[in-house]
């Protein structure tokens, strides 16, 4: 775990979580879904690709999908997305949270609690839209109803995705006193292209990569855990937890 210090750190206010791969366990059924199709074509959905696309939004995420693996020929970007919702849609109902690395009973959701709890304010920006955010959230309605807003990839002040600020700049907007000074929000992500985002709005960021993503993209992050578990609230001036886990 790398714990550079920022100027930020030690003064967090507000706090705002990215969504598939960092609170619910879904960037495997992208990964799923991905790996089925470029089979058709005889390839191989490797973490490279992988990288490149998560935390995006759809339609460009899909450009990347057909330019990278050389299939825009044979499938647009449009036509890629119609394949994969089929798919999509049976399996985003069954999202769910996040297992925690460690293997410990504990999820994502402790954090997300505790910051509530103590009055920290919370919100969402994630790439997803509104319709794939329904789904995938069906049955976790009570953790999402604690945060305080969120900002989806299908918002309208959302122009362009991740790795640009604006899903971000608008979740600090949205706060009741916002916006709010970029250097006190701490941002949690999981994907490159996320963790950018957050560092173009001048955030905090505390990254939480899957394991199997290249160590060159832990380059930017203010800090780097393999798991929800190891983050110490205290040190980033947020009220620490009480038990003892
Ligand atoms: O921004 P997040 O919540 O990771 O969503 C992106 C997702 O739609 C694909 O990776
Ligand atoms: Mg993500």
């Amino acid at each position: 775990m790398s714990t550079p210090a920022t100027a930020g750190r030690g003064s967090i206010t507000h706090v705002i979580f990215d969504m598939d791969g960092l609170l619910l366990d879904t960037e495997k059924f992208y990964t799923e879904v991905q790996e089925i199709i470029l089979a058709r074509f005889n390839k191989t959905f490797d973490w490279s690709l992988k990288a490149k696309m998560m935390g995006r939004k759809a339609i460009e995420a899909a450009r990347i999908f057909v330019d990278e693996s050389g299939i825009s020929d044979s499938l647009s970007a449009e036509d890629f997305l119609v394949e994969r919702e089929a798919m999509l849609q049976e399996l985003f109902p069954t999202s769910e949270l996040m297992p925690d690395r460690k293997a410990l009973p504990l999820r994502a959701s402790r954090l997300i609690k505790h910051l509530h709890a103590k009055n920290i304010p919370i919100c969402i920006a994630t790439g997803t839209h509104t319709r794939h955010f329904d789904l995938k959230t069906q049955r976790h309605k009570e953790l999402f109803s604690l945060m305080h807003h969120v900002v989806r990839g299908d918002d309208p002040e959302v122009k362009q995705g991740k790795p640009a600020p604006d899903g971000f700049l608008a979740a600090s907007r949205r706060f009741k006193d916002g916006p709010v000074d970029p250097q006190k929000v701490l941002v949690f992500e999981d994907a490159p292209s996320g963790v950018l985002a957050a560092k173009n709005a001048g955030m905090n960021v505390v990254m939480v990569p899957d394991p199997r993503l290249d160590i060159s993209h832990q380059d930017v992050a203010d800090q780097i855990m393999t798991s929800l578990l190891d983050f110490k609230p205290e040190e980033w001036g947020l009220p620490p937890f009480e038990d003892s886990n």
